[in-house]
């Protein structure tokens, strides 16, 4: 993997030059020439990425290609697709690409073929899938399964969450799926008291089998069921497990059989293409799941193969870079409108965020530029009404990405058109704004007093020239929603390489996790804490008094 300070290149330099030049370049001017949109938009089956309203000319989009080029993008995408170890500090490959990979070519790890793994447990999770869908897996009375919970958190949660949400129009709608994440007891307990243990079937979902959450609320939900079964054995029947280690799986009392594997080499946001996405092949059925890896397939071989300029992943994320080290963004909205698709921007939080919140190279320094934005968003219109305020007249640059289905599930009235028009009329109006002068004309045309214009109208003024790339599809659809998670997980990997950053580790969730098993014991008991600062003593010594009630 290169270790390329990106500030150092021929690229990097050019850029700088070119914010000079630009910035008194709206991105409105850049409309006078009529072949802008088709120029600055990339159509790749059903969706279509128009990124014609941001702040690039034609030779910034050059100058960004070239840093591409000069931080080895190419040869990174290569590693990653051949199962070169690229996360470094744990010493794997990072080959969610192979659990998708549908055109049969092997794939290397260490000298293995990972494939006939893959294809095992796809195997596995196609009959398995089938069994529930078809409502032939029978639990300990012999009622079909009809309430799936899956127990997991981050990884081993938010894919399965957003996606299951995101395809509910594709769902069998005899179940009902649970997702229970937060070890706050309310999260399981207002679950138990939603489902019957004899036709509830629980997934236990976690890479390492480890984690605190899960764990606990596996056993709680395990304890529950066996209070009302009345019998050990039945669990076999009503608990799977997703995970990498078969040592703890057996320990916990889940039948090896109802295991269902994935590797190492698998990060956990990146994990919803392995046995993590089985409550999702349960609810929209196995084929709809292989459409969804289809889909998401079909995005690797864009990015595999396309040409860096019409390639969609590395265009955003290019761009991407643009404005959070050119043009000093900080964070990126994700705004779908499609109330279906209402957990995606939460999903790209951990997907983003755990990637590239990094403030260390490769090689061990601390950086000298920005790296990964702040992520977050909220389905349209909503958002419109809440915090968009900020993204048109605050004073922060908040990158937009407005994403939008052409055809609805719900074609109720002119609802969906009231919801595109929004659409599109927010990425115009961010990106034109509205002079001073517009709004003197307009109060004065409503008969407006010039007192209360010079008063009213510095209010009324937006700036514009705020960035949006605008992404379209036909329709969400296993297929469709695979190309556009993957197309995100490839931009986020584009951006980590051209940082010169690990993206594949998260060892800045560790401390927390370390310290709160340091301080449980502590919370037990009466006696006064004084092992920690004064904050933190006095803390955990006020809670240890409230709880007494
Ligand atoms: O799947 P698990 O091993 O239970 O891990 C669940 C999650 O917890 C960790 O703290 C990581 O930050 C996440 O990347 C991971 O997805």
């Amino acid at each position: 993997m290169n270790a390329i300070n990106p500030t150092t290149t021929p690229a990097w330099s050019r850029l700088l030059e070119l914010v000079e030049k630009h910035k008194n370049h709206s991105i409105a001017s850049h409309f006078d020439y009529p072949g802008r949109f088709e120029e600055f938009s990339i159509h790749f089956e059903d969706i279509l990425v128009d990124f014609s309203k941001n702040r690039i000319s034609d030779g910034i989009l050059h100058a960004l290609m070239d840093l591409a080029r000069e931080t080895n993008i190419r040869k990174a995408i290569e590693d990653m697709f051949t199962g070169v170890p690229i996360n470094q500090t744990e010493n794997r490959a990072v080959l969610h690409t192979a659990l998708r990979n549908r055109n049969g070519h092997s794939v290397y790890v260490d000298g293995k073929d990972v494939m006939p793994d893959i294809k095992a447990v796809l195997e596995q999770m196609k009959t398995f899938a089938n069994l529930v869908h078809g409502g032939r897996w029978l639990g300990y009375t012999g009622r079909p399964i009809t309430s799936l919970v899956n127990i997991g958190i981050g990884g081993s949660d938010l894919g399965p969450v957003m996606v299951t949400e995101a395809l509910k129009p594709f769902q069998n709608p005899k179940f009902d799926i649970y997702f229970v994440s937060n070890v706050d007891g309310t999260h399981i307990a207002e679950t138990l008291k939603k489902v019957d243990p004899e036709t509830t079937l629980f997934f236990i979902a976690s890479k390492t089998f480890t984690t605190q959450e899960t764990m606990t609320n596996a056993h709680t939900a395990r304890e529950w069921f066996i209070g009302k079964a009345k019998d050990e054995a039945a669990v076999a029947k009503h608990f799977v497990a997703l995970s990498t280690n078969a040592k703890s799986v057996e320990a916990f009392g889940i039948d090896p059989a109802n295991m269902f594997a994935f590797w190492d080499w698998v990060g956990g946001r990146y994990s919803l293409w392995s046995a993590i996405g089985l409550p999702i092949a349960c609810v929209i059925g196995f084929d709809n799941f292989e459409k969804l890896l289809d889909g998401a397939h079909s995005m690797d071989e864009h990015f595999r193969h396309s040409a860096f300029e019409r390639n969609i992943p590395v265009v955003l994320a290019m761009i991407g870079i643009w404005n959070t080290n050119f043009l000093g963004a900080n964070s990126e909205a994700i705004l779908p409108y499609d109330q279906y698709m209402h957990r995606f921007a939460a999903y790209f939080q951990q997907g983003n965020m755990e990637s590239n919140g990094k403030y260390v190279t490769r090689e061990g320094k601390k950086v000298n530029y920005s790296t990964g934005p702040i992520i977050w968003g909220e389905p349209g219109t909503n958002g419109q009404h809440a915090f968009y305020q900020l993204i048109h007249q605050g004073t922060h640059l908040i990158p937009c990405d407005f994403i939008a289905p052409a055809i609805s599930h719900n074609p109720i009235g002119d609802h969906h058109m009231k919801l595109l028009s929004n659409f599109f009329a927010q990425t115009e109006a961010l990106m034109n704004g509205k002079s001073l002068e517009e709004v003197t004309a307009e109060m004065r045309k409503s008969g407006k007093s010039e007192e209360e214009i010079e008063k009213i109208a510095p209010h009324r003024v937006f700036e514009g020239n705020r960035p949006t790339n605008s992404i379209l599809l036909k329709e969400i659809n296993p297929y469709t929603l695979g190309q556009l998670i993957a197309m995100y997980e490839h931009k986020i990997f584009v951006q980590g390489v051209v940082w010169n950053i690990f993206s594949f580790d998260q060892w800045g969730v560790e401390l927390g996790k370390v310290l709160a098993n340091g301080i449980l014991p502590e919370l037990a008991g009466e006696n006064e804490i004084t092992s920690h600062d004064s904050s933190t003593n006095g803390l955990i010594n006020a809670y240890k008094q409230m709880r007494k009630g």
